[in-house]
């Protein structure tokens, strides 16, 4: 489990706009990166080519290579829906399925799968739930409705049904931005568990929190409005907020700009 991810030369297209241009990075296994950068910089946009999810936007496209441990994830071929099994997402706000129960959320992706067996499906749900530190509120009320949860609650069973597929990789866009400041730590301790497991990678607005969370930070950003995103800078979170290569780095973190 958890998979290097290699990109190189990386454009992205809606339609005839170019919102992303020219990335490469190599995102390490077992480890944290957070993207930073200004509104409409192309983070989210960047982040869904990771697991081929733009394709469900009409006219977005990419050019440019993303490996996942050498296996080019663009090739002929390749079903985007099995990529999206080993590279998992979990969205800005929670959505559960909300009338469906606790358990059968966790457990909806093994079901789709075709799993069956009752004892197997109850046993990845109980340690799914344990996994996205939610196992002990929940624990006395798996067949209520996900819907009744609270947001950091219903994040945290996102997680959950996220990580019981067993991906490799976990992509989250503002992920607590929906969320209280006691729901957003108990998603930052969560991530930090995550990373012994799955690769992750977090956008995120909140320089804090890229800098509590994660190992390696890029920060993207755009000449204008209406040209494309570029990654300026990636390198280790201490040394990025520490000692910026980059001034535009420096402007953005310090809170220049942005
Ligand atoms: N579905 C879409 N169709 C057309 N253009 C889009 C679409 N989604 C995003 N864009 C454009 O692509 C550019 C990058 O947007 P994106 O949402 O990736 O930026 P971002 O850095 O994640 O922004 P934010 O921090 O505000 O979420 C913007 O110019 C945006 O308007």
């Amino acid at each position: 489990m958890a998979k290097r991810i290699e990109v190189s030369g990386l454009n992205v297209y809606y339609g005839d706009f170019k919102a992303v241009e020219d990335v490469s990075m190599t995102i390490e296994p077992r480890s944290v990166t957070a993207f930073i950068g200004p509104s409409g910089c192309g983070k989210s946009t960047y982040l869904r080519t990771l697991n081929r999810m733009h394709e469900v936007i009409p006219g977005a496209r990419v050019e440019g290579k993303v490996l996942l441990d050498q296996q080019d994830l663009y090739a002929t071929g390749i079903d985007p829906v099995a990529v999206r099994r080993v590279v998992g997402m979990v969205f800005q706000r929670p959505n559960p399925f909300p009338t469906m129960s606790i358990f059968d959320n966790v457990a909806s992706g093994l079901k789709l799968n075709g799993v069956k067996d009752k004892k197997k499906l109850t046993e990845v749900v109980e340690r799914s739930l344990h996994d996205a530190n939610l196992w002990n509120e929940v624990k006395d009320r798996l067949d209520k409705p996900g819907a009744g949860l609270s947001g950091g609650q219903q994040q945290r069973l996102c997680i959950a049904r996220a990580i019981a597929v067993e991906p490799e990789v976990i992509l989250m866009d503002e992920p607590c931005s929906a969320l209280d400041p006691i729901s957003t730590l108990a998603i930052e301790d969560l991530i930090e568990k995550l990373k012994d497991k799955f690769t992750v990678v977090i956008v995120t607005h909140n320089m804090q929190q890229a800098a509590r969370v994660s190992d390696q930070t890029a920060f993207f950003n755009l000449a204008a409005t209406g040209k494309p995103g570029r990654l300026i800078e990636m390198g280790p979170t201490k040394q990025i907020f520490s000692n910026p290569t980059e001034k535009a780095t420096e402007d953005y973190i310090t809170g220049r700009f942005g």
